[in-house]
């Protein structure tokens, strides 16, 4: 799997959001970390093939995404968890995930294996009957993880997948997601210890381009002592923000 990503943008209506975003993403766990409005969500989107870009290219898998058509040709490699996911409050953690396998195209023979598979990475199985409105917060996120993983798409992307988990929960993601193997898993949060615990890359962003993209340990070199922050990474992070954000 390969996506490359040249000179891209992205806005909604007349706002622009990204612009000039150069990137390739390959096998590997990579975050992106930035504040409120960084363009995040707007990337995975455009990843996710949900928006095409305004201007610039976006390859996957060397098909470029320029139409639905295009998009088409691809959705089944993509795993796509949004921040929000909609589900029908009715349908048990079962039917969501199978729903989440019929959508990716995988073949109806496989969907009983496939379900189970997911449902297992994200330790779901026994609450499989379960209506998704009578779960909890976190086992729901669980079961939107497994509905991005189900078939093991190649490339995975997550919006904000920690959010309401447990530390027990988090820490059971950390392993699902260091699970997924030889897949390109890019995922946005603003939680820097799940970056410094799981991710080979982390990018930067604020104001729809990037600050910094390298390694954790790259992103750590970065923290200076007089800056707010509780580790280095936080530190780090703190020192890539514009000078006005810097201090508390
Ligand atoms: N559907 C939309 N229509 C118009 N503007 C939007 C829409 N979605 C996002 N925006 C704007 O695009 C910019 C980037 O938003 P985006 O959601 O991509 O940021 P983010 O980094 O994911 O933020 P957060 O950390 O809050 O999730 C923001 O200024 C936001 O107001």
């Amino acid at each position: 799997m390969s996506v490359v990503l040249d000179a891209v943008a992205q806005g909604y209506g007349t706002s622009a959001v990204i612009e000039g975003l150069d990137m390739t993403l390959k096998p590997g766990i990579t975050a992106l970390l930035g504040p409120n409005g960084a363009g995040k969500t707007t990337l995975l989107r455009t990843l996710a093939t949900v928006m095409p870009p305004r201007n610039g290219r976006i390859s996957i898998d060397d098909v470029e995404i320029h139409d639905e058509r295009s998009a088409r040709q691809v959705r089944d490699r993509i795993g796509y968890l949004p921040q929000d996911f909609g589900y029908d409050p009715r349908m048990t953690v079962d039917d969501f995930v199978t729903y989440a396998a019929w959508m990716r195209g995988i073949a109806p023979r496989q969907w009983r294996r496939s379900v189970s598979d997911a449902l297992e990475m994200v330790d779901l199985v026994d609450r499989r009957r379960s209506r998704m409105k009578s779960v909890s917060g976190g086992m729901r996120r669980r079961a939107g993880i497994a509905w991005a993983i189900v078939g093991r798409p190649r490339l995975v992307l997550l919006d904000e997948p920690t959010v309401g988990l447990d530390p027990r929960q988090r820490l059971q993601f950390r392993k699902i997601v260091s699970g997924l193997g030889e897949a390109v898993v890019v995922l946005s949060t603003h939680l820097i210890d799940d970056v410094g615990a799981i991710c080979d890359r982390v990018i930067v962003m604020h104001s729809g381009t990037v600050r910094f993209d390298g390694t954790v340990t790259e992103l750590e070199a970065l923290g200076c002592d007089d800056l707010p922050g509780h580790s280095q990474l936080e530190r780090a992070y703190m020192h890539l923000l514009p000078e006005g954000e810097q201090q508390l």
